[in-house]
């Protein structure tokens, strides 16, 4: 099996160990690894571009949500089977479908996982695997900047999010889906997972596996409302129809504003921004679990 691995070094502080565990794990597997060590933002997806056509057995990512975003950014649309290591962060991903954060287990999966199709939402044109942010939480991953990240982890985004929600002040959004639906917002967050920053749940109904986003759409744009809302997500208590609707769709074009936008935790820009969901366009490799 030929392997294109690449690895960022310093996902989750420091990750080079596990990058060398991983890489023996996997030549003991009887693989055939391709390393490549990300040194800059923009690496990966230029490797995972790369890697397309060099006629791999599988691509796998090894470090945080950020380099897993970057590779199926470069790599999709492709039939060459993803797997993902992680050691990052946060590690939503992996959290979300139960792939190891023991690095042995990983490359186990790596090497004996079989892939699976899953839907990818995109954000005029950029792609993501987890969700996308419009408002509050992109207002927050902007103001984080990668140094106080690797100083403080994921406490960088409780100061960031304490920071934000004194400074950034809510604009009214319109979301509009393919069937012509029309809603007001004071943020949108549009989820392909589950899982939204770290083990929190926004929208229950949100599959990797179904060609369709969920979409909440948060309806306080006062402080204090905001901070109930945030309180009550992370508290893991539903929010009543006064504070957020969900909706299904495959097609959301959000406009208003003018407010920040996030796709898997990096600022893209401000809006108006058209989201979709596209399904097929990667496979990847990732445990099976019951009832899927
Ligand atoms: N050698 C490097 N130096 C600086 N930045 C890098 C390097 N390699 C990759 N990056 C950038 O760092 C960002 C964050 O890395 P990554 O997502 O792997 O780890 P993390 O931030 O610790 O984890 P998570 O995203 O799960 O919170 C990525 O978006 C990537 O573009």
């Amino acid at each position: 099996m030929k392997i294109k691995l690449i690895a960022n070094p310093i996902a989750g502080g420091s990750a080079q160990n596990q990058i060398a565990r991983a890489v023996t794990c996997l030549q003991q597997r009887g693989a055939i690894v391709d390393l490549t060590l990300t040194g800059a933002r923009g690496d990966a997806q230029r490797a995972a571009a790369a890697a397309r056509t060099v006629g791999f057995d599988r691509v796998c990512a090894a470090g945080g949500d950020g380099t897993l975003n970057e590779v199926i950014n470069g790599l999709a649309p492709s039939d060459i089977p993803l797997c993902f290591i992680p050691l990052g962060t946060t590690n939503v991903f992996a959290l979300e479908t139960g792939i190891p954060f023991e690095v042995e287990r990983a490359c186990n999966l790596v090497i004996d996982g079989g892939p699976r199709r899953v839907c990818l939402g995109q954000a005029d044109g950029q792609r993501f695997l987890l969700m996308a942010g419009i408002g509050l939480d992109a207002e927050v991953v902007r103001g984080v900047n990668l140094r106080l990240k690797r100083q403080l982890g994921k406490a960088a985004y409780v100061l960031g999010g304490l920071i934000s929600l004194f400074r950034y002040r809510p604009r009214p959004l319109e979301v509009v889906t393919e069937s012509g639906l029309r809603r007001q917002a004071y943020g949108v967050i549009i989820s392909n997972c589950r899982l939204y920053g770290g083990r929190f749940v926004v929208s229950a109904g949100a599959s990797l596996f179904e060609n369709t986003l969920s979409v909440c759409l948060l309806r306080s744009g006062s402080r204090l409302g905001m901070l109930r809302t945030i309180g009550k997500i992370a508290a893991a208590r539903p929010l009543c129809s006064k504070e957020a609707i969900q909706l299904q769709a495959r097609e959301i074009v959000v406009t208003g504003g003018p407010a920040p936008v996030q796709v898997d935790g990096d600022y893209l820009g401000e809006l108006p921004c058209v989201f979709r969901a596209v399904f097929g366009e990667l496979r990847m490799v990732l445990p099976v679990r019951g009832g899927e």
